[in-house]
């Protein structure tokens, strides 16, 4: 052991996307800052969840937009290339290799140790590195814990025999297997259903609950049942796996209603845990492997003098990469405002706090139709107690869609504050949508009153005449 500890302003215990932000924020503010990973620079983002799975569904749905173009449909008929696809894939995780990432944080004068980080008391961090050293980091200031989530698996008898898929193997498998049954209706188990089942494998998708992403407006589940079944998936609700067993090459699946299947694979896309298992929580006074809570600046508020903070997925507040991000930003211009002594601007919407958290997290879901959505549905800004309007909109009617593609399918939902004349929540289902999301973040947040809504035109032919539509049928 190297007892003699390395001294940094601010040390950052995981360098996925979020952490990464965290140090750089502090610093190009000046801070000494060092980052801590076990595994790859770049976190989950990079390598088993957002760029590989996209890299996977961007060919499905540029297929499944033209095939809904005459002219160009009959181009588009035949089967994906899934090797070139799963190579384009490869080539977005950069062969799983870190080093263009290694090489942005040596750039920014960002020092790096690579193991495994853990809290060893206040301030202080004690890395176990891969040639069995132990490193001792001190901070002057703050330790940022980013280090993630990873799969949460269902208590099955016998389930770790069966090597299940998670989302890692999900995003990284080699080869399509022939069949594959998905357990889950979140986003990466509609996701990854639409990949494999275009990619040639025939996917069964078993959902415990009664429809598919529950969190969203009712709408967008079905509109994603229905198009997973048309693209030949086999959806099937309130069922739930009781047991699994490999057989061979074969997964044996029993159900709780008594049904059997059998699979080449099985992947469960059943939810997250943190990843904050062993690493020295209860050094600190904090409980070992549970979610972390933060206030708005993402400074973990069990812990005194207010060193520690928990930023990303770890702290549970919106788990996607953008939302951390912007929390890496937020909490490290905080962190660096409070090392200098400066004013911390947490009011809501200041500098330094996560206000959009609450009020406004956007998410995409990459199916084939797309979602969007931003804020809250109307369920839950009634739930909230606000007097609200749901006002829809069928998107097939607008022309930019139409001419998007033939029998156009999509549903539009604006989520109206009646008191205050603002959008609380916006929520599209189409294809070509994703795209479109941006501008109803813009409207949330920047709480932008429906008369004034009116004065911002959308051009004409696009999908985002949905905006002039839904605020006519509001006026009636
Ligand atoms: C299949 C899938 C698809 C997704 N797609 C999207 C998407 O399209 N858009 C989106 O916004 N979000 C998406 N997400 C969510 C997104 O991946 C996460 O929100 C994001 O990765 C969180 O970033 P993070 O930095 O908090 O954690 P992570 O990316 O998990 O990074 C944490 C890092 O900490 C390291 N670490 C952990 N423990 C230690 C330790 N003790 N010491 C040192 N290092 C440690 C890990 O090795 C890792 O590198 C997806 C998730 C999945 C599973
Ligand atoms: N495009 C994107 O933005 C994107 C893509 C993928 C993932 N993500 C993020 O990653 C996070 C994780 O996604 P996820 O889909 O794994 O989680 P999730 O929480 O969204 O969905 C989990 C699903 O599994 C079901 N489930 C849980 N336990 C179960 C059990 N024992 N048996 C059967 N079903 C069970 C739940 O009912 C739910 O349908 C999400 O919060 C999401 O925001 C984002």
């Amino acid at each position: 052991m190297n007892d003699a500890p390395r001294t940094y302003d601010v040390v950052v215990i995981g360098a996925g996307p979020v952490g990464e932000n965290v140090a750089e924020r502090t610093k190009a503010a000046g801070l000494s800052t060092v980052v801590v990973e076990s595994e790859l620079v770049g976190g989950e983002c990079s390598y088993w969840a957002c760029m590989p799975s996209k890299a996977l569904l961007r060919p499905v749905i540029a297929r499944a937009d033209a095939r809904r173009l005459p002219g160009l449909s009959q181009a588009a008929a035949g089967p994906l290339d899934s090797a070139e696809v799963l190579a384009r894939r490869d080539s977005f995780t950069s062969h799983w290799k870190d080093d263009g990432q290694v090489g942005w944080l040596d750039s920014v004068g960002i020092d790096l140790v690579r193991g495994r980080g853990r809290l060893d008391g206040p301030r202080r961090v004690v890395v176990d590195t891969p040639g069995g050293e132990s490193v001792v980091l001190q901070a002057r200031h703050a330790v940022a814990v980013c280090t993630g989530t990873t799969a949460a698996l269902p208590d099955l008898p016998g389930l770790a025999d069966v090597e299940p898929w998670t989302s890692r193997e999900a995003t990284s498998a080699k080869q399509v297997p022939e069949s594959l049954v998905v357990v889950g209706g979140g986003v990466v188990a509609v996701e990854m259903a639409t990949a494999w089942q275009a990619l040639g494998s025939r996917v069964t998708v078993l959902v415990r609950g009664r429809a598919l992403l529950e969190r969203m407006e009712p709408f967008v589940g079905e509109l994603v049942a229905d198009g997973l079944r048309e693209a030949g998936a086999d959806v099937r609700f309130g069922v739930s796996v009781a047991s699994v067993l490999r057989e061979g090459r074969q997964v044996r699946v029993g159900l709780d209603d008594g049904g059997e299947l059998t699979a080449d694979e099985i992947l469960f896309a059943t939810g997250r845990r943190p990843h904050t298992g062993g690493i020295g929580l209860d050094t600190v006074g904090l409980a070992d492997g549970g979610w972390l809570d933060v206030d708005d600046t993402c400074r973990v508020t069990a812990v005194e003098d207010g060193w520690l903070y928990a930023v990303g997925d770890v702290n549970h507040r919106a788990l996607l990469t953008h939302q951390g991000k912007y929390q890496g930003r937020m909490a490290g211009a905080a962190i660096a405002a409070r090392a200098k002594g400066e004013p911390v601007d947490d009011r809501p919407w200041g500098a330094h706090v996560a206000t959009a958290d609450a009020a406004a997290v956007p998410q995409v879901v990459f199916t084939d139709p797309e979602v969007g959505s931003v804020g809250l549905s109307a369920q839950e800004a009634e739930q909230a107690g606000h007097r609200v309007r749901a006002v829809d909109y069928d998107l097939a009617q607008v022309a930019g869609a139409s001419l998007y593609g033939d029998d156009y399918r999509g549903r539009a939902r604006m989520v109206v504050d009646l008191d205050r004349n603002v959008l609380l929540g916006v929520t599209f289902v189409g294809p070509g949508v994703g795209e479109l999301l941006h501008s109803a973040t813009v409207a949330v947040v920047g709480e932008v009153p429906v008369d004034r809504l009116w004065h911002a035109v959308p051009s004409y032919p696009t999908i985002s005449e949905v905006w002039l539509r839904l605020l006519e049928t509001l006026r009636g």
